[in-house]
Formats: C-alpha cells, sequence, structure tokens
C-alpha cells in the first residue's frame, strides 16, 4: 500500500515550496505535474486566465467545485480583496485531507472553507452556513457531467445574482458539451470560451466565462 499520487505531490510541495508563500506553491505543483507526474490541476496556462478573471471579478464570496488537490483553490485565494472568503466543495476524504494540508502550506487557510462531501447536498446550505446571500464568482473544476445539475442547484437556491460570474474548466478536454450548451443557449447567461490547452500538455482545452443575467 504504496503513497497516490495526491501523496506525492503534497510532499513535493512541503519539501519545495516555502511555508506562507502561495505563488511557491503554486510552483512546486506546476514543476512536479511537468516532471514527476501529470495530475488534473487547471495548470500555469489555464491558471493565468483564472487569474485574470479573480481578479477582474474581485469576488467577496467565491465557490469552487472540486477541490481536487487545493491547486486552483490556492490560486484563487491568493487573489481575493481582504475579507474575502473562498468556499471549496469535495466528497473524496483523501483529496481532501491533501488539499487542507497544501492550502496550510500556502498561509492561506483563514480565506479558505473546504466542505467535506458531494455538491448536491452542499450547495443548498451554503447560504445558512456561511451566511451568504449570493456567489460573486463560482469555479467549476469536477465531474464534467455535473457542472449542468449544479448549475441549476446553484440556480434553484438563488445563489446567482445579476452579473454573478461561473468559469468551467475542461470545456473541450475531457469535454462538457452538454454544459456548453446550456450556457451558450440560454438567454441567462453570457458565454465567453477562452481557449487555452490541456495542463501541462499542448493538447487543446479552454474554460468558458458565463455572466448570469439575472
Ligand atoms: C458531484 N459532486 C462533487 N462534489 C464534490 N466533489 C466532487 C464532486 N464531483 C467530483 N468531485 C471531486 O472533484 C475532483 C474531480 C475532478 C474531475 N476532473 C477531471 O476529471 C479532469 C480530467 C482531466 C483530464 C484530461 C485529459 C485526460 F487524458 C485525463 C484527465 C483534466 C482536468 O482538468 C480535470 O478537471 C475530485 O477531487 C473529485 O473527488
Ligand atoms: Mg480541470
Amino acid at each position: 500500500t504504496g503513497s497516490s499520487r495526491p501523496q506525492r505531490l503534497l510532499k513535493a510541495v512541503q519539501r519545495n515550496a516555502a511555508k506562507g508563500d502561495p505563488q511557491s506553491v503554486i510552483s512546486a505543483i506546476d514543476y512536479f505535474c511537468r516532471h514527476s507526474e501529470w495530475a488534473m490541476n487547471v495548470g500555469d496556462e489555464k491558471g493565468s486566465i483564472l487569474d485574470s478573471v479573480v481578479s477582474e471579478v474581485s469576488p467577496t464570496t467565491a465557490l469552487e467545485l472540486g477541490t481536487y488537490c487545493g491547486y486552483s483553490t490556492v490560486r484563487i485565494a491568493r487573489l481575493l480583496p481582504p475579507g474575502a472568503s473562498l468556499i471549496t466543495l469535495e466528497f473524496n476524504p483523501d483529496y481532501a485531507a491533501v488539499a487542507r494540508q497544501v492550502i496550510a502550506h500556502s498561509g492561506l487557510q483563514d480565506k479558505i472553507h473546504l466542505v467535506e462531501g458531494p455538491s448536491g447536498d452542499s450547495i443548498p446550505k451554503l447560504k445558512e452556513r456561511f451566511g451568504i446571500t449570493s456567489l460573486d464568482f463560482v469555479f467549476l473544476d469536477h465531474w464534467k457531467d455535473r457542472y449542468v445539475p449544479d448549475t441549476k442547484l446553484l440556480e434553484e437556491c438563488g445563489l446567482l445574482r445579476k452579473g454573478s460570474v461561473l468559469l468551467a474548466d475542461n470545456v473541450i478536454c475531457p469535454g462538457a458539451p452538454e454544459y456548453l450548451d446550456y450556457v451558450r443557449n440560454n438567454p441567462r447567461y453570457e458565454s465567453r470560451y477562452f481557449q487555452s490547452h490541456l495542463e501541462y500538455t499542448n493538447v487543446e482545452d479552454g474554460l468558458e466565462k458565463s455572466v448570469f443575467l439575472g
């Protein structure tokens, strides 16, 4: 019973990144994924697009679906304005345990609430649990066939307001065709595709940014 890839990724962070330095945590993970083992982090190329959208929105309340090892969690949280927070949902306890340690290493734990459990259970409880009225920014990066049901759930729970920004990873590879269809053919969303590449490869992929129009 050896280690898992997330555990090896965590070791690489603990060895190579400076504690309390989010950028060094990001760089250590990117280095590990390029030179040791590929892992499904959004990566540095798509990560720069994520950074620009987060900076533009400057969200007070942000949500991430699918924490995995916490790479994009750290990327987003490091750009949040003072007093803002990121809620990230993860149902795999082993991944959540790794992510908590990656987040702790970055020093951003005070800006992040990692909630363990399935998004379908957690989303309806966000308002009461965190005292929020709506979400300014949502990053979708969990199972691709769950993007549409969870977007509908966010709408039904009244968590989206005029101007809420959804940013979805992997709309080309592995692909989220139903999601692209949903947001691109829905008058309640204004969508735009940012072409890029699958993390650490030259395979085409991209992010879809969709603004909820209310
Ligand atoms: C359904 N509700 C849910 N609630 C909470 N957490 C959920 C979740 N679904 C999934 N998760 C978690 O999100 C993560 C899942 C992410 C799924 N992502 C992918 O499949 C993915 C896959 C690739 C990929 C691309 C090419 C390839 F050859 C192989 C893989 C690239 C990516 O960037 C990806 O994001 C895990 O940590 C999982 O435990
Ligand atoms: Mg992804």
